[in-house]
C-alpha cells in the first residue's frame, strides 16, 4: 500500500489556499467531462490492458504486460532486455540512444502478453486469524507442481537513480529487479548507485496479492525469483517451492526479514 504522504503536499502547508482547491477541482472537472463525457474526475477508471479476473479490485489497472515507467530512461532500456551487453561501456549505451537515427536502431522494450494464470484465483482474506485479514491473497484453483512458475510479477517497471527522488520508495507492492553500483561498467550513470525495480502500486496482475507466510503458516510454499519474459525482459516470478503448492492453499512467500525491518517502529 503507498503511503498516504505521496500526495505532494507537505504537512501543514497546503499547495493551494481553499479557494484555488474549488477552481482547480471545478477545471479537473471540466477537463474530465471534455476528455470522458461519461464520466466525472471522481469515477475515471484505471486503464485495464483487458478485463480484469474475478476479485480484481476496482482502482488498480490489470495488466498483462509490464508497463515502463513515464521518463524511463532510455539508456536504461538495454538493461531490462536479454541482450544486454554486460561488458560494454557505460558510454556505448549512452551513444546509442543520442540521435533518433541511432534510437530507431535501439532495441525495443516489447514484452508479450502474460494472461492472468487459470491455475491460480484472487480471493478476500475471511480468516479472522490471518495477518492480512480483510484484505486479498492469491490461492491455487488446483495442485501447483514443485518447481513450477506460478506467475510473472507485473507492474510499472521503473528506475530510481541515486539522489533522485522515487515515488515508488513507500509502496508495499514494490520490487527489486537488479541494482547497479556508481563503478558498474552497465552503469550509465557513473558514480550514481542506480535501482531497477517493478511496483504493482497502481498496475499489476494478481502476483501482487501474494502475502508473506509470516503469521499464516510455518514456512513459504513461493519464492520471487529474477527471471525473464518470453520477450527475453527482465522481469519479478512467483515459483513453487519444493513441497509444491496444494489446491486450495494460499500462494506464500517470503518478502524478506528486510521487508519487515523497514516497516516496524
Ligand atoms: C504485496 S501486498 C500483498 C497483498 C495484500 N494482502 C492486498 O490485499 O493487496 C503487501 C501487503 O500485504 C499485507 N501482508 C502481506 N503478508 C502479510 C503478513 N504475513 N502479515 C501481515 N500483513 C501482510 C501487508 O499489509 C503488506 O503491506
Amino acid at each position: 500500500m503507498t503511503s498516504p504522504g505521496q500526495g505532494g503536499m507537505v504537512a501543514g502547508t497546503p499547495a493551494t489556499s481553499p479557494a484555488s482547491h474549488r477552481s482547480l477541482g471545478t477545471a479537473a472537472s471540466l477537463l474530465a467531462t471534455l476528455l470522458c463525457p461519461r464520466h466525472d474526475a471522481a469515477t475515471i477508471r484505471p486503464r485495464h490492458d483487458v478485463p480484469p479476473p474475478p476479485g480484481w479490485p476496482e482502482d488498480v489497472a490489470f495488466l498483462v504486460r509490464p508497463r515502463l515507467a513515464p521518463g524511463f530512461p532510455p539508456e536504461l532500456v538495454p538493461l531490462l532486455l536479454a541482450a544486454s551487453p554486460s561488458s560494454s561501456p557505460a558510454s556505448s549505451f549512452a551513444s546509442s540512444f543520442s540521435s533518433s537515427a541511432s534510437a530507431s536502431s535501439s532495441p525495443r522494450y516489447a514484452p508479450r502478453p502474460t494472461p492472468h494464470p487459470a491455475t491460480v484465483a484472487i480471493k478476500r482474506v475471511s480468516t479472522p486469524a490471518h495477518p492480512a485479514h480483510g484484505q486479498r491473497c492469491l490461492v491455487a484453483r488446483k495442485r501447483i507442481a514443485p518447481g513450477e512458475l506460478v506467475i510473472p510479477y507485473l507492474g510499472v517497471v521503473h528506475a530510481d537513480v541515486e539522489g533522485r527522488p522515487s515515488p515508488h520508495a513507500e509502496s508495499d507492492y514494490d520490487l527489486s529487479l537488479l541494482r547497479l553500483s556508481g563503478a558498474d561498467p552497465r552503469n550509465p550513470f557513473p558514480g550514481l548507485h542506480v535501482s531497477l525495480g517493478v511496483d504493482a502500486a497502481g498496475a499489476g496482475n494478481a502476483a501482487r496479492f501474494v502475502n508473506d507466510y509470516r503469521g499464516v503458516a510455518a514456512r513459504p510454499n513461493a519464492e520471487f525469483r529474477v527471471g525473464r519474459g518470453d520477450a527475453g525482459e527482465l522481469r519479478m516470478e512467483v515459483w513453487a517451492l519444493k513441497a509444491g503448492i496444494a489446491k486450495g492453499d494460499e500462494v506464500l512467500v517470503s518478502y524478506g526479514k528486510g521487508w519487515w525491518g523497514a516497516r516496524v517502529g
